[in-house]
Parts: structure tokens; sequence; C-alpha cells
């Protein structure tokens, strides 16, 4: 079995260092959620210490007691971090001080019995339902990131709710529930320690997305930039190239846009905007690549696919558009498209191939608009 104080001073070490580099992160990012973690990691560690003493002690209002409240702290810390991600911590600062004082007082007269060890394991256990139940409240970008920390929070309660069962159904004195409880206690030094590691990794990994989403993605409609499009699309149209392959382009315009900001103003132009977006996109397969390229200008590339299928699609994406209002604020606002179809040819690049299907829109608006041209 492993060796209870190797691990607790591996574990102090570590969680020194993880709370030492999240002090270094919240100095850089000035995010309060890394001190709140900080704070967890040293408050997990001088529970550690201070619990370590009642094998040199008889000090036991600072070896159990005090040890109790602060293994009790660490994880309201971190769900104080949690809420601290979208500046909501302050709300359940007071439920937090709350839990505290109750553990005080509770705590107080029973402090070196076992029902203090039981009481404090619950406490813990709950805290820990509760971080996963916050994290899931949490409006993230990519909520999957989050998902291991979940498992994490979840892990670790479920221990302690086992290390409660066995607190309750045994008495402490009996060998195996105490190597049980060893081994439980080993389990969450080690699932606390992986917990307070994995949450900088997922707040990188979070940024990271952020600055991707910010460098490629259209902040109002959540479609591809131009950037992106070109970047994605010369790829697409390299293997197409290379392998022979059918693909084709499309350039889409909305018809006299410029009313519907004058008309209704630019609040309700950049619903429609989103609307059109959508509507669009509900047209398209998975691997259909779909950009707002500019103000009111939509570009859609499509991989295999035959001029005669993407001037259908076409037909579909401005039929969606021209058959159904879009209403916004008791207005009914018709809407219609131009588009222009391309089909690949040779060894065309991707500028080449949209100035063309930029051509068949043209040819679409100067025909009267809301309509196909395929570009030859
Ligand atoms: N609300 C909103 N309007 C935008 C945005 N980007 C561009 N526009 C508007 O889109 C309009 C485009 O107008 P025009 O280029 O004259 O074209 P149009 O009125 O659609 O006419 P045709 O294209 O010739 O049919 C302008 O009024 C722009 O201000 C945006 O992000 N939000």
């Amino acid at each position: 079995m492993m060796h209870l104080p190797t691990i607790i001073i591996l574990s102090i070490i570590l969680n020194t260092l993880i709370g030492s580099f999240l002090l270094s992160l919240y100095r850089l990012k000035k995010q309060k959620t890394y001190l709140y973690w900080c704070c967890s990691c040293f408050i997990f560690v001088l529970a550690q210490v201070t619990a370590s003493l009642r094998a040199y002690s008889d000090l036991n209002l600072i070896s159990h007691y005090l040890a109790d409240l602060l293994i009790i702290i660490a994880p309201l810390a971190a769900i104080l971090g949690i809420h601290a991600y979208n500046n909501t911590e302050k709300s359940k600062f007071t439920a937090c001080i709350g839990v505290l004082l109750v553990s005080v007082i509770i705590l107080m007269p029973f402090y070196s019995t076992s029902f203090a060890q039981l009481y404090t394991t619950l406490v813990i256990a709950c805290s820990f339902c509760y971080a996963a139940y916050a994290l899931n409240k949490l409006h993230v970008g990519r909520v999957s990131h989050f998902l291991l920390l979940q498992i994490c929070f979840v892990i670790h309660a479920l221990l302690m709710f086992c290390q409660a069962a066995l607190l309750v159904s045994a008495p402490t004195s009996v060998i195996d529930t105490q190597q049980a409880l060893a081994v439980i206690l080993i389990s969450h030094i080690v699932i606390s320690t992986c917990t307070a590691l994995v949450w900088p990794v997922l707040m990188f990994l979070e940024s990271e997305q952020v600055l991707t989403d910010l460098a490629n993605l259209d902040p109002l409609t959540g479609l591809l930039n131009r950037r992106a499009f070109l970047n994605l699309s010369a790829t697409h149209l390299e293997q197409a190239n290379s392998y022979q392959k059918e693909l084709c382009a499309l350039m889409i315009d909305i018809d006299f846009f410029k009313k519907v900001n004058d008309q209704f103003g630019h609040e309700t132009g950049d619903e429609a905007l989103k609307w059109v977006a959508t509507k669009i996109q509900a047209q398209l397969r998975e691997h259909d690549i779909v950009a707002r390229i500019g103000g009111e200008e939509f570009a859609i590339l499509l991989p295999n696919t035959s001029e005669k299928n993407a001037q259908a699609l076409s037909e579909r994406i401005r039929l969606a558009i021209k058959n159904q209002p879009f209403i916004y604020k008791q207005h009914s606002i018709s809407l219609s498209l131009s588009i222009g179809v391309i089909k690949r040819t040779g060894d065309s690049n991707i500028n080449d191939l949209l100035a063309k299907a930029d051509k068949g829109l043209y040819q679409a608006k100067h025909n009267g608009r809301n309509q196909v041209v395929v570009a030859i």
C-alpha cells in the first residue's frame, strides 16, 4: 500500500507549486478565479500540515479543529473561484461564510471525535457536488472543456460519501475499515491535487479558444469571417484540384439591405443578418463551408458538389428567405437574395473562383435581384 506520509509530503509540495503557479497567473491575467484557486491550494496545504501534527502533538484544537475547518474552507474557495469566472462570486460569498460559521459552531464541541470527521467529510462531499453543478451553470464558450473538471469533482464527492458511509457503518477500530479510510484519504489528496492542476490547464485552453474564435469568427452571426473562409476554402480547393473533384462556390448578397437599415434601424438590420445566416446554415451539409465575408454578403464553398446540385441548393436558400418574412419587434420584413454560382474548373485558386461567383452575383442583381445565376 502507498505510504501515507510520503503522499502527504508530495501533495504539500505539489499544491504549493500549483498555488504559486496560480498566483503568478493571477498577477499576469488579473482573473480573480486564479486567486481563489490559489487560496484554495494554500489552504489545503495548511490543512494537511495542521492535520499532520496529530502524529506529534496533543494540541487537538489545532490538529483537529483548525485542520477540519481549513479542509472545509479549501473547496469553498474553489467554488467562489468558479463563480468569479463570470463575476457572480459576491452573491455566493455569504452562503460560503454561512457554511463556515455553522461548521465553526458544530465542530467546536466535537472536534476530536469521529463525528467531526463525519461532518467534515459530508460538507466536503456536498461542496464538491455543488462545484460540479456550478460548473454546469457557468456559461463558457466550450462546455466540453469543463467536463473533465466536473468529473474530478463528482469522483471526489463520491469518494467523500464512501468515506462517510464507512465512518457511519463500522467502528473505527476495525483494521479493514482503517485501511479503507486510508485509501480514501490518499485518493482525496491525489484527486484534490489533480483538480487544482486541471483548472489552469482548462483556463488556458478556454482563452486559446476565445482567441481562435476572435480571429476566425464573425462576432454578429457566429459564421466564419472572410479570413478564415479563404484559408479553409483554399485547402479544400487544392485538394479538389489535385484529385479533380467537383467543387462549387456561391456568393450571396441580401437585396436592398440598405432599406432595411434605413426603415427599421441598424439593430433590426443586425437581427436580419443573423436570421439570414441561420436560414442559410439550415440548408447546408456538415462539411459545407459558409462565411459572412462582408456587410450583407455571404460566401459558401461546397466540396464534392456538381454545378447542378449547387444551383439546386442556391434555389433552396433563395426560397427559404423569400418564402418566409423576417419578423422582428412586430415588423414583418420581406427579404430576398441574389446568388452567383460557379463550379471549379482547371487549377483555379480561391480568389479567382470567388471573383467568378461574384460576376454571377452581379448578373443576378443586374437581372432584377431575387435570383440565382450560374457564372461561366
Ligand atoms: N445592420 C447592419 N447593416 C450592415 C452591416 N454591414 C453592412 N450593412 C449595411 O448593408 C447595406 C448594404 O447596402 P448596399 O451595398 O447599398 O446594398 P443594398 O442596399 O443591399 O442593395 P443591393 O445590394 O444593390 O441590392 C448598407 O446600408 C450597410 O450599412 C451590419 O453589420 N449590420
